[in-house]
């Protein structure tokens, strides 16, 4: 993640989404990486505006299977159908448009199968105005938050960057005609002057641009601490049950803290971690000051209770909390922090004061572009049974933890 190029390149995401429209408009692809899933790349352009140019260079260079991609709802109403398959591809006849323009009526040279792109992205054209099988490859994509492929969010990439949502994509083959070598991507991109985006990157793109959380419910909560407001969310974003708690905090800055569920230290009074007396304390600073507490139901850092009973069996064999969580086969932090920011954004918050140890939470809010006014330490009570996990995460994890 750290070597995510942009990130360093552009400070927000509304920098790097123009930087990406005008590279469109310049006739260049974009190189997306999906280093989560296939840690392939392919070449990305709208459909509305591909070129002969465009498409020469796309297939020439990437040369993978070029592919026109649309939303699936989308094509099912223009007619298009699915093709059968045994392994859950979402793959759409192929086709060609073919007018009095086109030279060869093949649907093969450039110059055809980039009309097929453009013509493909005109919602007003139904399948019959195509012929099929051609030679474009189509793909049905679905909704962002449901599949974070290619396909996805290459439909979000042009439709964020003031497209149709409609992509052409092709995967690129090195030299050898391998695919997953990351190397060569950033070779071409150099020799190019292509951006290389993750999928990553887009769909913080999309976090921020698409608003999918939205409260839903209030209703008063008393509290040892103080009287709170606690509201639900009608979320599309994950279907998570977040909730957040909160105090007015008038004409103050909010204190906010952003707490990730722990099922055995919030409700258990569990010892292992510091979880239990971090919560209490927030919800006290919040009761002085005004602010919102904003709990997220990713339990375990993000691998549900299940795994976190199966991680700390491990840890009481001697291995810390970071290795145990790969031992399990899982990264040492899975945690997002997209339904923090959009929670944030229904409360109509930007600016913040943010309760935490760890670094983390103020990077991804503030590349969200929240201002993240103060970050206040928030230790937690230390104990023989949680030293050592409160160690890891300051040794290995980087956390601001005095001990
Ligand atoms: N996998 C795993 N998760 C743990 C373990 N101990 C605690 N957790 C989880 O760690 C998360 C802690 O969340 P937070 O307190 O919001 O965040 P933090 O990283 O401690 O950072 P702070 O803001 O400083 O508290 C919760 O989801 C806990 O369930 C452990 O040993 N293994
Ligand atoms: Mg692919
Ligand atoms: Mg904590
Ligand atoms: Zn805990």
């Amino acid at each position: 993640m750290e070597e995510r190029t942009l990130q360093r390149q552009f400070r927000t995401l509304e920098e790097l989404l123009s930087k990406v429209r005008d590279q469109f408009l310049q006739g260049k692809p974009v190189i997306l990486i999906d280093s989560e899933r296939e840690i392939e790349g392919d070449f990305i352009f709208p459909a509305e505006i591909c070129t002969t140019e465009v498409m020469n260079f796309i297939t020439t260079v990437g040369k993978g299977l070029l592919c026109v991609v649309g939303p699936e709802e989308a094509l099912l109403k223009r007619g298009f159908f699915r093709l059968p398959s045994n392994f859950g591809g979402n793959y759409f006849i192929p086709i060609d448009y073919i007018d009095s323009s086109s030279r060869y009526k093949t649907g093969i040279p450039a110059c055809e199968r980039a009309l097929s792109c453009r013509m493909f992205s005109d919602e007003k054209l139904d399948l019959s105005e195509f012929k099929y099988p051609g030679h474009v490859t189509v793909i049905g994509a679905k909704e962002f938050p449901i599949r974070k492929g290619h396909s996805e969010a290459s439909v979000e990439l042009v439709r964020l960057s003031g497209f149709k949502p409609y992509s052409v994509i092709i995967e690129i083959l090195d030299l050898d005609g391998e695919s997953h070598n990351i190397d060569y991507l950033y070779t071409l991109s150099e020799k190019y002057g292509l951006l290389v985006l993750d999928i990553q990157d887009v769909w913080e793109m999309y976090v921020k641009n698409t608003q999918l959380i939205n409260p839903l419910a209030r209703a008063k909560l008393p509290t040892k601490y103080g009287i709170f407001e606690i509201i639900s969310f009608n979320n599309t974003l994950d279907h998570k049950e977040h909730f957040a708690i909160i105090k007015d905090w008038r004409d103050r800055t909010p204190l906010v803290r952003i707490h990730s569920e722990c099922v055995t230290g919030d409700c258990l009074s569990s010892l292992r971690c510091d979880c239990g007396s971090q919560l209490e304390k927030a919800l006290k600073a919040i009761a002085d000051n005004g602010g919102v507490l904003i709990y997220l139901r990713q339990e375990g850092r993000g691998i549900g209770i299940s795994r976190k009973i199966e991680a700390y069996r491990l840890q009481d064999t001697g291995l810390d909390t970071y290795d145990a969580n790969v031992e399990i086969g899982r990264k040492p932090d899975e945690r997002e922090y997209s339904a923090a920011y959009q929670i944030l954004k229904s409360l109509h918050i930007d600016r913040l004061k943010l309760l935490t140890n760890n670094p983390r939470k103020k990077q991804e809010l503030e590349r969200y572009g929240i201002i993240v006014e103060d970050v206040i330490n928030l230790y937690g009570e230390v104990n023989e049974f949680n030293i050592k996990y409160l160690l890891t995460k300051k040794v290995r994890f980087k956390h601001d933890i005095k001990l």
